[in-house]
């Protein structure tokens, strides 16, 4: 089938100079007056792990909670909004967000009544899922170079499964990156296609379950994200979630990302400077090395790892279907800073993406969107249209050694030194 023929092989990088930060002082940011220091609530810190360092810039991410969210919070759609316009990412706190009733972004039936509807919406479940799924990956990436190898399918021209040290770029220069990917297709999970070889491990009964109840519930927190976005466009009820539904083909994908310590004199980017391709990312970090280079400002800023929320960005995808309204910022990866700096750092990455045969273009239902595409017409602004499953391979692939770096590039073209 189609979707599992072709694959996933993450978004690399690009790589601007190895330091963490430029000389520059960083330049005003206003439109991010909004955005709260977080706290240094130990109560959030990874107590198994050496803390992340007090002296290090980190960016001032707004903290979103799910079940604020989930109750419609006027406040906390807002702030959403407000996120989603000036940074394309913030932080969600997962811990005890659980749907309890038919919520609007769900499926109706006939009955009505008030009971507890079962839900995929679960924020303790989903986190429990994560923390598992660290163990997971943790034996997917322990297994024999030579085996993962036979589940890298970029010469079958797909981004799924396994991505070697080194076989990414992280720039037109052709810099190696320093991370292992392994992508999870939600096809794949969900049994829609023909399955991928993959290791045993992965194979198993209880790893597949594991997955998809991962993906579930990732998808969940999505969609939500997506009904709530959909009704501040002003955009006709149901348009965003109807391009991402769970059970069509798409490019969504769990990954795991893996970077082994760098050595003192010789640290570069393990993962260069990207937007990610698709709608919504759902994070988790543990270690520090995510930085985002915030709008008007020179200087990466790390993102503190905080336990019980995952970390959510906006990618292209949304850019095009807003004419721009909604941002996905530029990231990478670089080596967890100063006392974590000699640990292998995992992440973990659900990557929820249009279907593949949406069309990515401005939606212009919504009327702030059509007038903002209308003014960028007159300026004479192309936007190209391009289905996701186009945009997701060609951007993806370009990103391999070997790809074309040159075609890789995303909407961040004007804010990378790389485009
Ligand atoms: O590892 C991380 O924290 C981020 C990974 C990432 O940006 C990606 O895979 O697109
Ligand atoms: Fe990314």
């Amino acid at each position: 089938m189609a979707q599992t023929t072709e694959t996933q092989i993450g978004p690399s990088a690009i790589a601007p100079p190895a330091s963490t930060t430029t000389n520059k002082l960083p330049t005003p940011t206003p439109q991010l007056h909004h955005l709260e220091k977080n706290n240094d609530d130990d109560e959030l810190a990874f107590d198994d792990l050496p803390p992340f360092p007090q002296n290090v810039p980190t960016a001032p991410l707004l903290r979103l909670n799910l079940n604020r969210l989930l109750q419609g919070s006027p406040q906390e759609i807002e702030n959403l909004w407000k996120a989603c316009r000036d940074i394309g990412f913030f932080y969600l706190d997962l811990r005890d967000g659980q749907a309890r009733k038919r919520d609007s972004f769900q499926e109706q039936d006939d009955d009505d009544d008030e009971a507890v509807v079962p839900t995929q919406l679960d924020g303790n479940g989903l986190l429990e899922d994560a923390a598992q799924l660290f163990s997971l990956g943790e034996k997917v990436f322990r297994l024999p170079t030579e085996e993962k190898q036979e589940y890298d399918f970029k010469d079958r021209g797909s981004y799924f499964g396994y991505k070697g040290l080194g076989a990414g770029v992280i720039d037109s220069k052709g810099t190696k990156d320093r991370n292992e990917f392994y992508n999870v297709s939600k096809d794949d999970v969900l049994g829609i296609g023909d399955p991928l070889p993959a290791p045993a491990v992965l194979k198993q009964g209880d790893s597949r379950k594991l997955l998809e109840s991962y993906i579930r519930r990732s998808h969940a927190v999505v969609s939500l994200i997506l009904s709530l976005l959909n009704g501040k466009l002003g955009l006709p009820t149901g348009t965003l979630e109807n391009l991402h539904r769970l059970d069509a083909v798409s490019g969504d994908q769990v990954r795991w990302v893996r970077s082994p310590p760098q050595v003192m004199n010789d640290r570069q980017m393990s993962l260069g400077e990207h937007t990610d391709f698709g709608s919504i990312t759902i994070l988790f970090n543990r270690l520090g090395g995510l930085q985002v280079l915030p709008p008007g400002s020179e200087e990466w800023c790390y993102v503190k790892p905080l336990k019980g929320h995952c970390i959510v960005n906006l990618g292209d995808a949304m850019v095009k279907f807003t004419a721009g309204i909604l941002r996905s910022n530029i990231h990478r990866v670089v080596s967890p800073p100063l006392g974590q700096e000699h640990m292998t750092r995992m992440s973990l990455v659900y990557f929820a993406r249009p279907e593949d045969e949406v069309v990515l273009k401005a939606l212009e239902e919504s009327e702030v969107v059509r007038t903002k595409r209308e003014d960028q017409r007159r300026e004479g602004r192309d936007d190209e249209e391009i289905t996701a499953k186009d945009w997701i391979l060609r951007r993806a692939l370009g990103r391999r050694v070997g790809g074309n770096y040159a075609a890789s590039g995303g909407t961040e073209a004007g804010r990378s030194k790389q485009f």
